[in-house]
């Protein structure tokens, strides 16, 4: 499937405003491959299929989840939106044709990080914060991570930055917090 087909299909699974922000994460994910050293082919492609599920209602994303064989925890359960990174993961494999499992785990962990994160998969999940049309807080300590001159150092303390952000906005709003989301921030420390 080529770019413009993957991007046809898009329109038809989620909203303007969402392939929007996909188009701009697909870029931004290019524009961080080129700077830590990243394949560029594969950042374009987990940035442009990540949220390929979130036009999904919660009950279809639990439906999938389950038919996808997916463990549906407790914080899923009551915030089934999270399920569409592994969802979407599935969804970029069964309905796309990706193959390749380094995309396909990028996509996996956009929203919650892992503790074993590899460079593409920070990329995405930072790239997914950082877009042009994102705001937050910290955003712009955020894009100053990424300009400092050491290169490891930098996107982990962004990818934590990043996680740190989503703690406090759900603690702030009361609101459940997956422990995955803690797992990665305490795994960059
Ligand atoms: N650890 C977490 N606990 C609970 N909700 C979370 C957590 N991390 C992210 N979320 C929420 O899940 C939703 C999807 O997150 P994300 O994938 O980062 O955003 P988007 O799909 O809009 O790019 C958002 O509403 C976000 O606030």
């Amino acid at each position: 499937m080529t770019e413009e087909e993957a991007i046809e299909k898009l329109k038809g699974l989620i909203s303007e405003d969402r392939l929007e922000h996909v188009l701009a994460v697909k870029n931004e994910a290019v524009r961080l491959a080129k700077r830590f050293g990243v394949d560029v082919e594969k950042a374009r492609w987990a940035g442009l299929l990540h949220d390929c599920a979130k036009g999904l209602s919660n009950n279809n994303l639990l439906q999938k989840a389950k038919e996808f064989g997916i463990v549906i925890c407790d914080v899923y359960q009551d915030e089934p939106a999270l399920l569409h990174a592994p969802v979407g993961a599935e969804i970029a494999k069964r309905e796309f044709g990706i193959e390749d499992e380094v995309i396909l785990k990028a996509i996996k962990v956009h929203t919650l990080g892992s503790s074993e994160m590899s460079t593409l998969d920070k990329v995405v999940f930072l790239a997914d914060h950082i877009e042009p049309n994102r705001e937050c807080e910290t955003i712009d300590l955020l894009r100053k991570h990424i300009k400092k001159d050491t290169k490891g150092r930098t996107l982990n303390d962004a990818v934590r930055t990043a996680c740190e952000d989503t703690i406090r906005y759900h603690l702030d709003l009361g609101e459940t917090i997956h422990p995955q989301t803690i797992k990665t921030r305490n795994s960059l420390l």
